[in-house]
């Protein structure tokens, strides 16, 4: 069964506790949680005040997004936050494998995120101490884009190295994900499902995350 973590991103910020309530209630796995500077993705979400404050409320796995330059610099407030995994991007990180030793010495799961145009073959010598890759399925900074499909191949190809070295690293894909994809995106190796609109925009959102575990990635496609 997939792990489903919905993205706070697009939830209604006015009635934040609310969504949350409506998260811990449904069969979520995880809360996903998007931190942008403005410097490496073009926008500002939120930071660890929020966060704060969001893991307080939810039962939830809290799955913290740091999109964000340098981002050794913030990994112990947010672990303080009480995020459950932080993942940093690969392109944001000089000293990578520094960086995860920090996550992990902090108490908190690491996960590393890229970016659509980068290698997946670029974490290979990181993979096996990691809990977690992140592909983006569209460019970061923004919630409601449509999915880029050559992700489905990235996910085949660090699907295939970590079952060749047998890890048990997870594969967590973020943007553009919704039922009308997912199956296609859990066949092609997926663990964790990111979905932010076509969660919080549905017409009920406690539904749409019923249907997206359901799935198995065993059934034929279908649009
Ligand atoms: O990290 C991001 C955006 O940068 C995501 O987590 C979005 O929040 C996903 O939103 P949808 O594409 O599912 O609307």
């Amino acid at each position: 069964m997939p792990v489903i973590a919905p993205s706070i991103l697009a939830a209604d910020f006015g009635k934040l506790k609310e969504e949350i309530e409506m998260i811990n209630e449904s069969e979520a796995d995880w809360l996903h949680v998007d931190v942008m500077d403005g410097v490496f993705v073009p926008n500002i979400s939120f930071g660890q005040p929020v966060v704060s404050r969001i893991a307080e409320l939810s039962k939830k796995f809290v799955d913290v997004h740091l999109m964000i330059t340098d981002p050794d610099r913030y990994i112990k407030d947010f672990a303080k936050a009480g995020a459950n995994n932080i993942s940093v991007h690969i392109e944001a990180c000089d000293h990578l494998h520094r960086t995860i030793q920090l996550i992990k010495e902090n108490g908190a799961e690491a996960g590393v995120a890229l970016n659509p145009h980068t290698n997946v073959d670029l974490l290979h010598d990181v993979l096996a101490d990691i809990d977690l890759v992140l592909i983006m399925s569209v460019n970061p900074g923004f919630g409601g884009q449509k999915f880029i499909d050559n992700t489905l191949n990235k996910i085949r190809k660090i699907k295939q190295e970590i079952t060749a070295r047998n890890l048990n690293t997870k594969i967590e894909i973020d943007g553009g994900v919704g039922l009308l994809n997912a199956e296609k995106i859990l066949q092609a190796g997926a663990d964790v499902l990111v979905a932010g609109s076509s969660v919080f925009k549905s017409e009920n959102p406690t539904e749409t995350i019923k249907k997206l575990k359901s799935l198995t990635g065993q059934n034929t496609f279908k649009a």
